[in-house]
C-alpha cells in the first residue's frame, strides 16, 4: 500500500536481499554459509529472534567497503519509495562491523552516499539512529559511541537492539545518559521477545522517547494506561513478529485492540528482507489480516510523521501530515 509513510523501524543490515548478498559476496570474495539465493531463502524459517540474528549477522560479514553500505542503503530507499515510503529513519548496528575490521567511517559514510542523496533521487528524507547491541557490554557500547564522535552531525539518535531477554535497558544508563548529553534522540527495542518491565525501564532509566516494538505491553494494563497518557510511539513490526513467533498468526495480532485503546501505534518493516516484506507490504498484511479500514490505516500513516524525529523541519512533516489526509484509500 502506497499511502505516504515514514518507516521509524528498519535495520538497514536488515534490508540485505540475497541477491544483493550474494553479489556483494562475490565482488569481496566471502563465502556464505548457503549454496545459493534458493538455499538462503530457505534458511529464512525462524524459531524465534536468537534463530533470525544468528543469519543476520552471518550473512552481515559481505558488508565490507563504503560502496557496500551504499548500495545497501540505495537498494531499500528505492524499495522503500515504491512502497510510500516519504521518510526512513534507519538503524545500524557499527558493533557488529567493527568487531570484523570494519571502520566507523566506513559503515556511516558508505551510508550517508545513500542517504545523502535519498531526497533528490528517490523523494525519501532519511535520519541514522545508531543501536547498540544490547548482548555486548555496556562498556562496548561506550566505546562504539566514542568512535561515533566524528560523525555526529550524521547520526541523529542512539537505538538499542539484538538479543533482548537478559539484557536489560538499565545496563545502557550511561551510555545513553552520555548519548543524551551530546544531543542525541534516544530509542531503544523493548518489549519484543523482553517483560513488560523493560519497557518501563526503558522510558524511566534511558529516557527514550520511542519504544520499538513495545508489544509485550499489552501483558500489563498499567503500562498501556501510561503509555495512552504520554502518547508513547510503538514501532510495531507486525511481519517480523509473525516470522520470529512473537505472535502467533497476523490475525491474531493485537494492533486492532491497540489502536482501540489508544496507543499511539506506527507500522513498521524491521528487517524486510528477512520477514517478507517492506513497509508497503507491512501495512498491506494488517489491512488484510486485520481488516482495518481506511480511518484506522490512515491513523497509522499519520502517527509514523508524528513520532518522527522530523522536528527540526516542521514544513516537511506538515507537507506529509497533508499528504496522508489526502490520500484516498479506494
Ligand atoms: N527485530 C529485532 N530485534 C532485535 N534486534 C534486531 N536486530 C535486527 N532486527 C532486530
Ligand atoms: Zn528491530
Amino acid at each position: 500500500m502506497s499511502v505516504p509513510k515514514a518507516e521509524l523501524h528498519l535495520h538497514i543490515e536488515g534490508t540485505l536481499e540475497p541477491d544483493l548478498a550474494f553479489a556483494l559476496a562475490a565482488r569481496n570474495g566471502v563465502e556464505l554459509p548457503c549454496a545459493d539465493t534458493d538455499a538462503l531463502r530457505e534458511a529464512y524459517r525462524f524459531q524465534d529472534l536468537q534463530s533470525f540474528l544468528d543469519l543476520y549477522y552471518a550473512l552481515m560479514t559481505v558488508l565490507r567497503t563504503e560502496r557496500d553500505f551504499e548500495d545497501l542503503a540505495d537498494a531499500y530507499l528505492a524499495r522503500a519509495a515504491a512502497q510510500g515510503v516519504r521518510h526512513a529513519e534507519i538503524f545500524f548496528d557499527p558493533q557488529a562491523h567493527l568487531a570484523r575490521g570494519v571502520g566507523m567511517g566506513t559503515v556511516v559514510e558508505g551510508l550517508w552516499r545513500a542517504l545523502g542523496g535519498s531526497e533528490e533521487r528517490h523523494g525519501v528524507s532519511t535520519r541514522l539512529i545508531m543501536c547498540f547491541l544490547r548482548d555486548e557490554s555496556a562498556e562496548s557500547a561506550m566505546a562504539t559511541l566514542d568512535a561515533a564522535g566524528p560523525y555526529l552531525d550524521r547520526i541523529t539518535g542512539v537505538g538499542l537492539d539484538s538479543a533482548e531477554v537478559g539484557h536489560p535497558p538499565r545496563k545502557f544508563r550511561e551510555v545513553y545518559e552520555a548519548a543524551a548529553a551530546l544531543g542525541l534522540r534516544r530509542v531503544a527495542h523493548a518489549g519484543e521477545e523482553g517483560p513488560p518491565e523493560y519497557i518501563t525501564e526503558a522510558l524511566d532509566v534511558l529516557g527514550v522517547e520511542r519504544v520499538d516494538h513495545g508489544l509485550r505491553c499489552v501483558e500489563d494494563p498499567a503500562l498501556v494506561e501510561r503509555l495512552v497518557r504520554e502518547r508513547v510511539p510503538l514501532t510495531l513490526c507486525p511481519l517480523s513478529n509473525v516470522r520470529l513467533r512473537t505472535v502467533d498468526t497476523l490475525a491474531g495480532h493485537p494492533l486492532p485492540a491497540m489502536l482501540d485503546a489508544g496507543l499511539m501505534c506506527t507500522v513498521n518493516s524491521d528487517d524486510p528482507a528477512y520477514f517478507g516484506g517492506y513497509a508497503g507490504d507491512n501495512f498491506d498484511a494488517v489491512r488484510g489480516a486485520l481488516g482495518l479500514g481506511p480511518e484506522r490505516l490512515r491513523e497509522l500513516a499519520r502517527n509514523s510523521f508524528l513520532a518522527s524525529f522530523l522536528d527540526d523541519d516542521e514544513a516537511l512533516r506538515a507537507r506529509y501530515l497533508a499528504e496522508v489526509e489526502a490520500y484516498d484509500f479506494g
